[in-house]
């Protein structure tokens, strides 16, 4: 049975269907030619097929191709040795089209160096190190070798997770609900400065310098604008103001003891998600999408959907840590099995379900949108389809995911 034939995510017509699949076929050719000791920094398109043992069948076969004798991505199913590894089942997901600890390791030094100037996480330096969101940018991010635009993404990321880290679901970094709201506001200030009348120009300056987390915010954009344009800061800006709200959304779940519904959770699950770092993929790898693209619906449609998978993905993986947690703590199979009084291993199981449906639409979607876009469209969702196999990657190794004593 070929994949296309047993997709559950909204049918193609057979004209599309049959494009994509010679789409997706050129892809796996070009995504082994970017394996490592090849063209590495050439963009790929999309790639296809699950990753891990016994999926070969589940994989939209290319015609054979001798170049790829021998050589095998790092594969991510069959590579993960991690606690979490073991948990999550098998995933709907490409593979990592690199691996270079050399490259993640000056990312990751460079990061903790900068985490240290703006003062977040202090006294857990130590734990971000083994978090190595260095790695995690290196898996996402094949298309470049330059640390330093990996590094511009990092801090932009590592700023993101902070504010949730501090202000939303980490009582033992201070965060509270009753005053979710008030660091978020200030917080969206650190990205789009406010302009006080001059009386208070002062102590406007003062209360940005006064928290870590707004430090963290407003210096990693101001350390991207060297490799983004107008459009990709705004848009990056667009994405985040987005996540804090949906970060207020979780803090009110939170202060009420509410579990939310299944769609409601996945609604918002689509908004606190990755979309933010799948935003920068373009000003990582040097172009630029216009902004007409972007914001195409049918680019946002496919957009949205892998990052929700990509976010569904840190839901299955940090299941364990989330355990810990004094508070409430949400994600997919939780939410799941209230929903449907169900067990907690059926909860994976529909969540896992609902992961891949969402990454085989966005392969079928990213892939018609590759025909008939522009090249840096191709590019864009290329980029995206490989940050999900890194994505993936890094959180089945990371050690905030596979080792609850440093959550
Ligand atoms: C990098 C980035 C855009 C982060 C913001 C959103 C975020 C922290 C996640 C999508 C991860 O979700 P969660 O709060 O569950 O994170 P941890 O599991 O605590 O890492």
């Amino acid at each position: 049975m070929s994949l296309l034939s047993r997709m559950t995510a909204p049918a193609a017509g057979h004209d599309v269907a049959r494009l994509v699949a010679a789409l997706l076929s050129e892809g796996a050719r070009e995504a082994r030619a970017a394996l490592p000791g090849r063209a590495a920094s050439r963009p790929s398109r999309v790639p296809t097929g699950p990753t891990g043992l016994g999926t070969s069948a589940a994989r939209v076969t290319a015609a054979p191709d001798p170049a790829a004798s021998g050589t095998a991505a790092p594969d991510s199913a069959a590579s993960g040795t991690a606690a979490s590894d073991a948990a999550v089942p098998e995933l709907y997901c490409p593979p990592p089209l690199r691996d270079d600890p050399a490259l993640a390791a000056e990312v990751n030094e460079r990061l903790l160096d900068w985490a240290a100037e703006t003062g977040i996480y202090v006294g857990r330096l130590e734990r971000v190190r083994a978090t190595d969101f260095g790695r995690l940018m290196m898996l996402a991010h094949p298309g470049t070798d330059d640390p330093r635009r990996l590094l511009a993404a990092a801090r932009c990321a590592l700023a993101e997770w902070a504010t949730d880290d501090y202000y939303c679901d980490d009582e033992t970094m201070g965060s509270r609900p009753e005053v979710l709201g008030s660091h978020l506001g200030l917080a969206y200030t650190a990205m789009d400065p406010t302009h006080p009348p001059l009386r208070y120009a002062q102590q406007t300056d003062q209360g940005l310098r006064a928290d870590p987390v707004r430090v963290a915010l407003r210096d990693s954009f101001a350390r991207l604008a060297p490799y983004a344009d107008r459009t990709q800061v705004t848009r990056l800006r667009q994405e985040v103001a987005a996540l804090f709200v949906a970060y207020g959304q979780e803090g009110a779940w939170r202060a009420e003891e509410r579990m939310p519904a299944v769609w409601e959770y996945l609604a918002h699950r689509q908004v606190n998600s990755f979309v933010p770092c799948l935003a920068l993929i373009d000003v990582v790898d040097g172009y630029a999408l216009t902004a007409a693209e972007y914001d195409d619906p049918r680019v946002r449609r496919a957009v949205s959907m892998a990052g929700t998978a990509s976010t569904l993905v840190n839901d299955l993986y940090s299941m364990a840590k989330e355990q810990h947690s004094a508070g409430l703590d949400f994600n997919l199979p939780t939410v799941v099995a209230a929903e449907e009084r169900c067990s907690p291993r059926e909860a994976v199981e529909r969540s896992v379900e609902i992961h891949d449906e969402l990454v085989r639409t966005f392969e079928v979607e990213a892939a018609a949108l590759t025909l008939t876009g522009s090249p840096a469209l191709g590019r864009f969702l290329a980029g995206v389809w490989s940050w999900l196999g890194g994505n993936r990657e890094w959180h089945g190794g990371s050690a905030r995911y596979n080792d609850a004593s440093r959550a």
